[in-house]
């Protein structure tokens, strides 16, 4: 498989290089040249594969021989290894559960198969890989465990001060070893920009061996899409497609969705469903695409004002709103409404949304009423736990912190803080 800068000006290159690389050297995002079909008999008898077997045909194409198929297979059984539940809430929306890994978010799973796929990749190389990642909240805790330890690779991890939950900050701020928080005082796309240009300069590429374990790396944004597929292999009725409604916010989730779906994977429609930082859902109300400043809101993990993934839902539709249209919606949801959704959840049907879930289950809720017949699910990206405040504060009960995640309240918070300007972090790079 090769895969080609988007920005259409570097050479292209394989899985290796993109992973290596994270970003292209004309600052695009890297895309596969083909999109692989996913065969008839794969789908079809989706239930007779054992998930291992699933995510090591669906990746297998996209690695291509940049890993031998054994190892492969080891790193994808490695990187699903916890459930994905489908759990019906209410007769027509169910839940697919995405927070059972070590991080209690969907993000695992990128982070997992990535750090093995870099591990496997820097084995015998004299030289560290440092990997520069932003965070909006999950990504960062997800990648500091899944990097965790791992031989020849070092995390700085960039998040925005004050604006990812204690939960959050804790799990990317107290891993030590070879994991490093920096709390800039500035938003998400802030931490982003500062990435990307780290990426571009000439100094810091003489002295570092930089990747990105955002979203933009391929190894990170395309594992997303296994999800999708154990969904469908515990979709109750595969002639009645499902709706899917996916929390967006950098856009990677969705679009690896929207990837599964080019490849074969059936979907009856996409919802993206976004807090008030909805640049997206704007362009598919109006045609224009306006990149915002991003605001706080309770479901912090959306709070992106220019997504960086949103080139890539683009060039899935050949830039064509009409088609883009007929396979995606978008949703803007308010805290309000976030807040009242996971309160009228609890009361009915007993669940526990967190901000993000209850985002798409608004979303997908107001779908279904005006599209009548049709059965959805959510993807509930966090753990409610993670967001204790709105939870209780919605429900009127406590949130119960799952044992696994108790150790990191006795832990503490480690990070070094900075101004959202790329001059500080190159300098503080240059001078460690
Ligand atoms: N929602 C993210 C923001 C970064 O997204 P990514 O998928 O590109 O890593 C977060 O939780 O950090």
């Amino acid at each position: 498989m090769q895969y080609f800068s988007l920005n259409k000006t570097a050479p292209d290159v394989d899985f290796k290089e993109a992973a290596v690389r994270g970003q292209a050297p004309d600052k695009g995002l890297y895309f596969p040249r083909r999109i692989p079909t996913v065969e008839k008999e794969i789908i079809n008898n989706i239930t007779n594969f054992s998930k291992e077997e699933l995510a090591f045909r669906i990746m297998l194409p996209y690695v291509g021989t940049a890993i031998p198929e054994k190892v492969l297979y080891q790193i994808v059984s490695e990187t699903i290894d916890f459930p994905f539940p489908l759990v019906p809430i209410t007769e027509n929306i169910s839940s697919l559960e995405l927070f059972h890994g070590p991080t209690m978010a969907f993000k695992d799973v990128g982070a997992r198969f990535m750090s093995r796929c870099l591990g496997y990749f820097s084995r015998g190389q004299d030289k560290k890989v440092t990997v520069l990642v932003a965070t909006s909240g999950d990504t960062g805790g997800a990648v500091a465990n899944g990097f965790l330890g791992v031989e020849g690779v070092e995390v700085i991890i960039l998040y925005p001060s004050g604006k990812v939950s204690p939960v959050q900050e804790l799990q990317l701020t107290t891993c030590g070893q070879n994991i490093t928080a920096l709390e800039v005082k500035g938003s998400f796309d802030d931490c982003q920009a500062m990435v990307k240009d780290a990426f571009m300069d000439a100094d810091l590429n003489a002295h570092y061996s930089l990747t990105s374990a955002n979203s933009i790396n391929v190894a990170r944004w395309l594992p997303q899409q296994l999800y999708y597929f154990f969904a469908y292999q515990q979709w109750p009725n595969q002639q009645e497609l499902p709706v899917v409604a996916v929390p967006s916010g950098n856009f990677g989730n969705i679009c690896a969705g929207l990837l599964a779906q080019a490849s074969g994977l059936p979907v009856k429609h996409f919802i993206a469903a976004c807090n008030v930082n909805d640049a997206v859902p704007e362009y598919l109300r109006t045609g224009s695409y306006q990149p915002k400043k991003a605001v706080a809101t309770v479901s912090n993990a959306m709070d992106v004002g220019s997504p960086s993934n949103f080139i890539r839902v683009m060039e899935l539709f050949h830039n064509d709103h009409t088609d883009i249209s007929k396979h995606l919606s978008g949703y803007t949801v308010s805290d309000a409404v976030t807040e009242q959704t996971i309160a009228g959840v609890f009361n009915r049907y007993h669940y526990v949304l967190d901000p993000h879930g209850a985002v798409a289950y608004h979303a997908l809720a107001d779908y279904l009423y005006t599209h009548p017949g049709m059965k959805g699910m959510i993807l509930e990206t966090a753990h409610p736990v993670k967001f204790p405040e709105t939870v209780s504060a919605a429900t009127g009960k406590e949130v119960t912190v799952p044992p696994e995640a108790q150790y990191l309240f006795s832990r503490k918070k480690q990070r070094i803080v900075m101004e959202p300007s790329f001059s500080g972090l190159k300098e503080w790079l240059l001078q460690r």
